[in-house]
């Protein structure tokens, strides 16, 4: 039974954690409501626990506190809303890319210097100080430092790092954390200093076009597609077969693709296509057959009369 219960918990919460899902929700006695933020709080208490993903209105609310739990504590989370702020905490202990608060508008060569000083290469990234809501996720990718002029401060600016295109989401959740691969990113030359020439222009692009699950951009294919498919066409023909996987890494330096095994009818997980691509397959063979069955029918004249 507690089974159970806990069971539909999780799925609520599953589910409370769904896009477009924002809001205020309450635990008591294992039940699960959703706080109406058009009334006051007092009434539709007492709560156990809050679990709010409030981040847009926060900074301004005033809590009138009545409930001993708030998860998370929200001075806490208002540190997270300011990447000032949050950058600071990665810095302190945590291996993190080497970054430069720009709080105002300024003058180019002073951004330019400050760059300098700060010992950051390009290409940079540039994030909105604002680190939540719908505008916090407008970014761009500077190559040069005359491109400098093209930033909105107040922004971070931090060295983009090549790490092959792929990253890796940690969700926490109490002790326990979960880890998903997702699109990213992929690799640009990097330079430091301003010797160089200035080739690229400056790219805008949304976070949340490039690393959410079903994220496909221009910014994140790692333009080995093609090598990819002619990879597989060789292969296939190569082994004869047409169930099979390939491991492949990308090698950071040279952005080469280098196979480091093949796999016989592979476990497809994360291919949701994998059973009607499956299904295509198994239907064009039995098409293919058939037709050959027909054309050596028709130059052999048809099947034997029987015996
Ligand atoms: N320093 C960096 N080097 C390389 N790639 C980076 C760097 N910073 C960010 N990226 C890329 O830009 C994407 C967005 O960055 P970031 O996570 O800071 O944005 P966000 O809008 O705060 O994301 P979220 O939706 O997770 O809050 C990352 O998923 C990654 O692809
Ligand atoms: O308040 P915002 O829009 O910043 O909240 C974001 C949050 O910062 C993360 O970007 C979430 O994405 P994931 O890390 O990929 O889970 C967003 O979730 P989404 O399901 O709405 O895309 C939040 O909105
Ligand atoms: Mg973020």
């Amino acid at each position: 039974m507690l089974r159970n219960i806990r069971k539909i918990i999780e799925s609520q919460i599953y589910h409370i954690g769904c896009k477009g899902c924002k809001g205020v929700y309450f635990i008591l006695f294992f039940h699960l409501w959703q706080i109406d933020l058009a009334q006051p709080l007092a009434p539709q208490g007492p709560f156990d626990a809050i679990v709010h993903k409030l981040s847009d209105v926060i900074v301004e609310a005033e809590h009138d506190m009545i409930c001993e739990i708030l998860l998370d504590p929200l001075p806490a989370m208002t540190r997270l809303l300011d990447r000032f702020a949050s950058y600071r905490i990665m810095n302190w202990r945590i291996c993190s890319p080497p970054y430069l608060e720009v709080h105002r508008a300024s003058d180019l060569p002073s951004i330019q210097q400050a760059v300098m000083a700060q010992g950051l290469s390009f290409p940079l990234i540039c994030k909105t100080r604002v680190a939540h809501g719908s505008l916090s996720h407008e970014m761009s990718l500077i190559f040069s430092a005359g491109s400098l002029a093209d930033i909105h401060p107040p922004c971070v600016l931090q060295s983009f790092v090549n790490h092959g295109a792929v990253l890796h989401k940690v969700f926490v959740v109490g002790d326990k954390h979960f880890c998903v691969e997702r699109p990213s990113l992929k690799n640009f030359p990097s330079r430091s200093g301003f010797s160089l020439p200035p080739d690229r222009k400056t790219i805008f692009f949304n976070s949340h076009q490039v690393s959410k699950p079903e994220s496909s951009s221009d910014l994140t294919s790692t333009s080995q597609s093609s090598a990819v498919d002619a990879l597989v066409r060789e292969l296939r023909v190569q082994l004869g077969m047409a169930l099979f996987g390939v491991d492949v890494i990308i090698n950071i330096h040279t952005h080469t693709l280098t196979v480091i095994d093949i796999n016989i009818f592979p476990g497809y997980e994360g291919v949701p296509q994998f059973f009607s691509s499956l299904l295509n397959h198994i239907e064009s063979v039995l098409d293919k057959q058939t037709s050959t069955t027909s054309s050596l029918k028709t130059t052999t004249g048809g099947p034997p009369a029987g015996l």
